[in-house]
């Protein structure tokens, strides 16, 4: 059975889904914040769920040797080391749609509180000083809201703006222009938001290209009086340049849910008037909670239990649906890219997958993992389907896909060509109507072949005598034969064998095979 851990603050929903799902589950929502204790038990886990208190650092997820799913409850991954979870094979995960509505109405909030100073007026209220004369507002009707970053939170915040008569435009290199249409903002350049905007709101994730994108600069170019509110992640805002801009009254208010350091208690912020804080609350609602907790708890045990992969931030998806009819071309793929691998002996530069017929209309990219992943398996055993791509990237091994219509006799073919500085070597194949997968050329000599647990390939030349020779030799070897498979380019030309066998092959028997007469190559296979 499979084991989680839900280290941060969780609905107590995910518990229970757990539990229904077969998944054995301990709920310790204090553990993300105890570095020392998380690394101390993580090694036990098959799976995490986490909200934003736990850090999966490069050193934790070093600890964790059984684990193969992180989940985040939420959207912002920026808590997890994605590339060290990538080369470790773990599929890390979020919720993306289910907390927005609850982030766009707090940005909301924040920005009407700003408009109206809310909180300084109830705070004086009740103190019983009935100030009516100081807290005097600004309407936002009418009013040019900037949204830096115009995804699933910031075009609801847009609707939301729109509908307070707010005229919004976006600054978000991703946005088109359809979409800009489609959500009624107007596409700017981030120096054109800066010097229209009344108000300024934020929902890009924290990444190189945003971090400090509100800066000293950017703060000097935006209207006098700017409000800003910042429900997205601390980083964005250079927080040493925006207390500056409040003092100048360059900005005149700021509404931040979130900080660099979390959880922020003691910031030179705090000391400024004009500024609204919340602890980090954007995803807090019954609601979104209720959605992201069901929601990571379903995608974890799908994972888990049936290999089902949604919404992964470091691998293809994988939907209920597809998954079967998948399953048995990703392991097509995996089987070529294993053949080919083991059968290469020098630096590969590039891999070539070719999908054709129905194949190449499916979700080709869990195959193209899977086919990588078992080209370098022969080399790196500690390889897999998650890491592979990235592996092979960082050691500047191409990958190209090619798909297209049905060419010849198969309904469905798949041909993987490893590129070498000596070679290139291809070996195809296809999945029957039965499911099974099948290798049905190697070398473009065509045979039909299963690929068992052992296997001998051999090369010889196409002269009479040569099975008897191979089949005896076999014998007197002691290795039981299952299944042989031949194929040849043409008579007297180039042969193969593909043989399957009971039992490993030792080195020495290898070589023997190797010595009989008209035999070229001969290789241990394992598949
Ligand atoms: N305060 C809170 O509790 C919460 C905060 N968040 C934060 O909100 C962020 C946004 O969430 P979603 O809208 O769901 O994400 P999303 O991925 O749907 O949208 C992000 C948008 O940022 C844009 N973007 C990327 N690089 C950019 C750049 N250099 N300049 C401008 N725009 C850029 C993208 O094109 C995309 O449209 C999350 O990454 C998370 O950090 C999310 C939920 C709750
Ligand atoms: O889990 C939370 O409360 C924070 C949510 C958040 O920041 C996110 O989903 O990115």
């Amino acid at each position: 059975m499979p084991k989680v851990l839900v280290s941060d603050k969780l609905s107590m929903a995910a518990v229970q889904i757990f539990k229904d799902n077969g998944v054995e589950v301990d709920y310790l929502p204090d553990l993300g914040k105890d570095k020392e204790k998380l690394l101390e038990v993580i090694g036990q886990y098959d799976g995490l769920a986490i909200r934003s208190a736990t850090k999966m650092t490069e050193k934790v997820i070093a600890a964790a040797t059984r684990l193969k799913v992180i989940g985040r409850a939420g959207i912002g991954v920026d808590n997890v080391d994605i590339p060290a979870a990538t080369k470790k094979g773990i599929i890390v995960m979020n919720t993306p749609f289910g907390n927005s509505i609850t982030t766009a109405e707090h940005a909301i909030a924040m920005m009407m509180a700003l408009a109206r100073q809310l909180p300084e007026a109830d705070a004086s209220t009740r103190a019983g000083k009935w100030e009516k004369n100081r807290f005097m507002g600004v309407e936002v009707t009418n009013k040019t809201l900037g949204l830096i970053g115009a995804g699933n939170i910031g075009s609801i915040v847009a609707d939301r703006a729109q509908g307070l008569k707010m005229k919004v435009v976006a600054f978000d290199p991703f946005l088109t222009p359809d979409r800009a249409l489609e959500i009624g903002v107007e596409k700017v350049t981030l120096d054109e938001l800066l010097a229209r905007a009344d108000f300024i709101t934020l929902h890009t994730p924290l990444i190189d290209a945003t971090r400090n994108i509100i800066d000293a600069a950017a703060l000097a170019k935006t209207k006098k009086g700017v409000r800003i509110i910042n429900c997205a992640r601390g980083g964005l805002i250079d927080e040493a340049a925006l207390y500056e801009a409040l003092k100048s009254g360059q900005v005149a208010g700021a509404a931040l849910d979130v900080f660099l350091e979390e959880p922020a208690t003691a910031n030179p912020l705090f000391e400024m008037p004009n500024v609204i804080c919340t602890p980090h609350l954007g995803a807090s609602t019954g609601e979104a909670q209720e959605n992201v907790a069901l929601q990571v708890a379903e995608q974890i045990s799908a994972y888990l239990n049936a290999g089902e992969i949604s919404n992964a931030l470091n691998f293809p998806s994988i939907s209920a649906e597809e998954a079967p009819r998948l399953t048995p071309f990703i392991k097509l793929a995996e089987m070529l890219g294993s053949f080919a691998g083991q059968m290469t002996e020098t630096a590969i530069k590039g891999i070539k997958i070719e999908f054709e017929g129905d194949v190449a209309s499916m979700n080709t990219r869990p195959m193209v993992a899977s086919a990588v992943y078992g080209v370098m398996r022969p080399m790196m055993p500690d390889v897999n389907m998650v890491s592979a791509p990235q592996i092979a990237k960082d050691r500047g091994i191409g990958v190209e896909v090619v798909t297209r219509e049905q060419q010849g006799a198969y309904e469905n073919y798949i041909r993987l060509t490893v590129v070498t500085e000596r070679q290139e070597r291809a070996v195809a194949g296809t999945v029957f109507a039965s499911g099974k997968p099948r290798i049905i050329q190697v070398k473009n000599i065509n045979m039909e072949a299963e690929l068992t647990p052992s296997m001998l390939y051999v090369t010889n030349e196409d002269k009479p005598g040569h099975i008897g020779r191979l089949g005896t030799l076999l014998g007197t070897l002691g290795i039981n034969i299952a299944n042989f498979n031949l194929g040849r380019a043409e008579q007297g030309a180039d042969a193969i064998a593909l043989v399957s066998i009971d039992g490993q092959l030792t080195e020495a028997q290898l070589a023997e095979i190797a010595s009989l007469e008209g035999v070229k190559q001969a290789k241990a296979l394992r598949f």
